[in-house]
């Protein structure tokens, strides 16, 4: 088969890096995890820290097998698929595989492309630069919104009327303007009691 074929069939990925961390974000902030990051991403966030990611032709593409046989060298048992954008691939067979062999699969995504793969848990963190396919929208678990803007939040308040009833919902300060919106999005908090604080906890650290 063809690399760009088994590709278009989500048997091989272009892969920007792949590492075992902590888990900075979101509900699960703290559990120890495999992350790879795929690349490729046609969202264009002005502040996205990742901007690296967005040409897939400058990475490696590896098979689901490599890619799986890389988080199994470490203990943890969770794997997070970022990127890029993940469901710019067909993520059917990567989360299989990797389910088969006993890890649980979460990703990290804009939502912007068709839903795809077997996961435990889905971050989706609608962008105004590229909205989301509606097929995100009974797959998140977390609703986890970037405040750049005093207007996120209520771009923040419409995507949560989609999610399900059961989606946890978190505010995350843009990195470069969580002077100006931590207390924003604390006071928010506050008087809107669904919503939790997300913070970046793995740029704290200092860790990837
Ligand atoms: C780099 S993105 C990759 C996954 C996917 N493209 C997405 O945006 O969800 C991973 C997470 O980092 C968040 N993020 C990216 N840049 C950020 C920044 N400068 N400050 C805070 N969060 C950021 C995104 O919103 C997303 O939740
Ligand atoms: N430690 C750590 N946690 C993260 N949670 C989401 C991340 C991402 O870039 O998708 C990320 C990341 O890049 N590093
Ligand atoms: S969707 Fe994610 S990877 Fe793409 S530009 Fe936005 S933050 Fe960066
Ligand atoms: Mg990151």
């Amino acid at each position: 088969m063809e690399k760009r074929d088994a590709v278009a069939a989500g048997l091989m990925l272009p892969v920007m890096e792949a590492f075992y961390t902590i888990q900075g974000e979101g509900t699960f902030s703290g559990h120890p995890a495999y992350f790879i990051r795929l690349g490729g991403c046609d969202v264009g966030c002005v502040w996205c820290d990742v901007k690296d990611s967005w040409d897939a032709a400058k990475w490696p593409v590896l098979s689901i097998d490599e890619i799986v046989a890389g988080a199994k060298q470490y203990l943890g048992r969770k794997v997070v698929i970022t990127g890029g954008e993940p469901l710019m691939y067909d993520l059917g067979p990567l989360t299989t595989l990797l389910k088969s062999e006993g890890f649980s699969t979460h990703i990290e995504t804009s939502g912007a492309h068709p839903f795809s793969g077997d996961f435990d848990w889905v971050c989706f963190s609608p962008k105004k630069f590229k909205a989301p396919h509606p097929s995100i929208y009974e797959h998140a678990n977390e609703l986890k919104v970037v405040i750049y803007h005093q207007s996120d939040f209520d771009f923040a308040e419409k995507h949560a009327a989609l999610v399900q009833n059961d989606c946890q919902l978190l505010l995350q300060p843009e990195w470069s303007k969580a002077a100006t919106f931590t207390s924003k999005i604390i006071d928010y908090v506050k008087f809107h009691p669904n919503w939790k604080i997300s913070l970046q906890t793995h740029k704290f650290m200092d860790i990837p």
